[in-house]
């Protein structure tokens, strides 16, 4: 039955004819803190994960497509990258560069360094690409140099920085030598006393921590990255950490920024931290993925969301999917975060909740879970918004609308680089995905409307009065990724 129907059309209807009754939206807090909890051991990153399926030969088209991020003209082996490297990059099934790799490696690998501020759309292959410039950088010559920081990459989560410590051991196997150590909070016992490893993967305050109490030897590093960097920069914690952390390495260090979304007044900021930077960006309208399809759904109040996801999820077998609620640090949001797993859980659906409430390992127990395909459903916050690479992600929903604050308040702004990093969960790297945003008053359709206008991009609604035709739009949205998947098998 449609719902819209019942209050006399859909919330686009309604704001033609505005009805001053629609509920208002609730109070919330600005992001979660990120840097709150323990460590555990690396998880492989994306290529750990990957599905059993390849998307090679679908891949092989879009990479010949110029107007596609995944295009290139040149091979890994042109980029003039080491063989042990290329070996690394074969085992991974990485056939050709992606837009960013083929246009970023060169301008990073060049000599003398030049720091670098690298924008691409989410799912494109940015972690590769400051990668193969870092292990192409190492010196493993001597067991002194391989135990010896010499690159150091910064993210804004412990999941993020696990990812990343996994991508670069599966990339850098054949180099003999490699050490990489993970820097994320940690209980007293599982502290290192000594950094001792060529890479240093971390967050931000516990790095500056370790290099404060000589932990951490920061004298020989000749890179520093910072991935999500307009995040990590625009956070006023985590960006006074960035700045104290550079202040201790070597001043001729290689800086290099890369992110999906760098909004101007960041922008600014990222050349000052990157100064006399090669820079590759984004017009506002190139920053969607394609292969993600856009939808949104008209819900009466907050009980009509849940009832609607639950519909939804009777309807659907998908891979795996997100759903995000407010980001918080708010108890209330953490707790409807639980509540909806409560619910989800009681209907049968394997569910797991990550958000910033949770302490660290069991942080890691979750966001494990969730890749090795043991929990489907992960409900979570903006805590993993960005960076987090599950290829087996075929629908995200924006429960809550992400929403900018100002001050610690909230504004009547959509957040538009959440909104684009949060459905940036699916679709990766040619791979098709859905994602649905959740409007339950005039002004969450408001700002959805000023996400489209924003990105120049098309979000559907789905019609709630008529659940068949919502099923099948779905599946074959989500079908065609399978479709794709098989394709690639023959
Ligand atoms: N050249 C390549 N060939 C095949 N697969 C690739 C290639 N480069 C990256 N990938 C895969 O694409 C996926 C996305 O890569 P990655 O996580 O680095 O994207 P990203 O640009 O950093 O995204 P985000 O903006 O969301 O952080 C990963 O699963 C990775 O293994």
């Amino acid at each position: 039955m449609s719902d819209s129907a019942a209050t006399g059309g859909s919330l686009a209807d309604r704001i033609s004819n505005p009805n001053p009754e629609a509920p208002a939206a609730t109070d919330d807090a600005p992001s979660a803190n990120q840097e709150d909890d323990g460590a555990g051991d690396a998880l492989g990153g994306s290529s750990l994960q990957e599905p059993d399926y390849s998307v090679e030969v679908k891949l092989s088209d879009l990479q010949q497509d110029p107007d596609n991020p995944l295009f290139s003209v040149k091979s890994f082996e042109q980029l003039g990258l080491n063989p042990l490297i290329l070996n690394g990059l074969s085992a991974m099934n990485f056939r050709k560069p992606s837009k960013v790799q083929e246009r970023a490696l060169p301008l990073l690998m060049s000599n003398p360094p030049k720091n670098l501020v690298g924008q691409s759309q989410s799912g494109t292959g940015k972690t590769a690409a400051f990668t193969l410039n870092i292990l192409s950088r190492l010196d493993l010559s001597t067991e002194e140099a391989q135990l010896t920081p010499q690159a150091l990459i910064l993210a804004p989560t412990r999941e993020l920085a696990r990812q990343i410590v996994g991508v670069i051991q599966m990339m850098g196997r054949f180099l003999e030598g490699l050490v990489i150590g993970t820097a994320v909070p940690t209980d007293a016992a599982n502290r290192p006393t000594r950094m001792q490893c060529s890479v240093v993967v971390g967050t931000p305050g516990t790095v500056q921590d370790m290099i404060k109490k000589r932990i951490m030897n920061p004298t020989q590093l000749k890179v520093l990255v910072l991935d999500e960097a307009d995040n990590m920069l625009d956070q006023q914690g985590m960006g006074d950490q960035c700045i104290r952390v550079k202040a201790m390495l070597p001043r001729t260090i290689q800086v290099v920024l890369f992110s999906a979304t760098f909004p101007a007044h960041v922008h600014q900021y990222a050349n000052k931290f990157a100064p006399g930077a090669n820079e590759i960006t984004l017009k506002h309208d190139e920053l969607t993925v394609e292969g993600i399809k856009q939808l949104y759904m008209d819900c009466n109040d907050e009980e009509e969301k849940y009832n609607n996801l639950v519909h939804l999820y009777g309807l659907l077998t998908v891979g795996s999917s997100i759903i995000f609620v407010k980001a918080s640090n708010h108890p209330i949001t953490r707790s409807s975060a639980a509540e909806i797993e409560r619910r989800m859980l009681a209907e049968g659906h394997t569910v797991a909740s990550l958000t910033g409430g949770i302490e660290g390992t069991q942080r890691d127990a979750v966001i494990d879970a969730f890749r090795s395909g043991d929990a489907k459903v992960l409900i979570t916050t903006n805590v993993l918004a960005r960076g987090i690479d599950v290829s087996t992600v075929s629908l995200v929903i924006n429960y809550d609308i992400p929403q900018a604050f100002e001050n610690n308040s909230r504004t009547s702004e959509p957040d538009y680089q959440t909104y684009l990093h949060r459905i940036g969960r699916t679709g990766r790297f040619g791979r098709i995905g859905v994602a649905i945003t959740f409007v339950a008053n005039r002004q969450e359709w408001e700002m959805l409307r000023m996400i489209q206008t924003h990105f120049l991009c098309q979000i559907d609604r789905i019609d709630t009065g008529d659940w068949d035709s919502v099923e099948q739009m779905i599946k074959k949205t989500i079908k065609n990724s399978r479709a794709q998947a098989k394709f690639a098998q023959q």
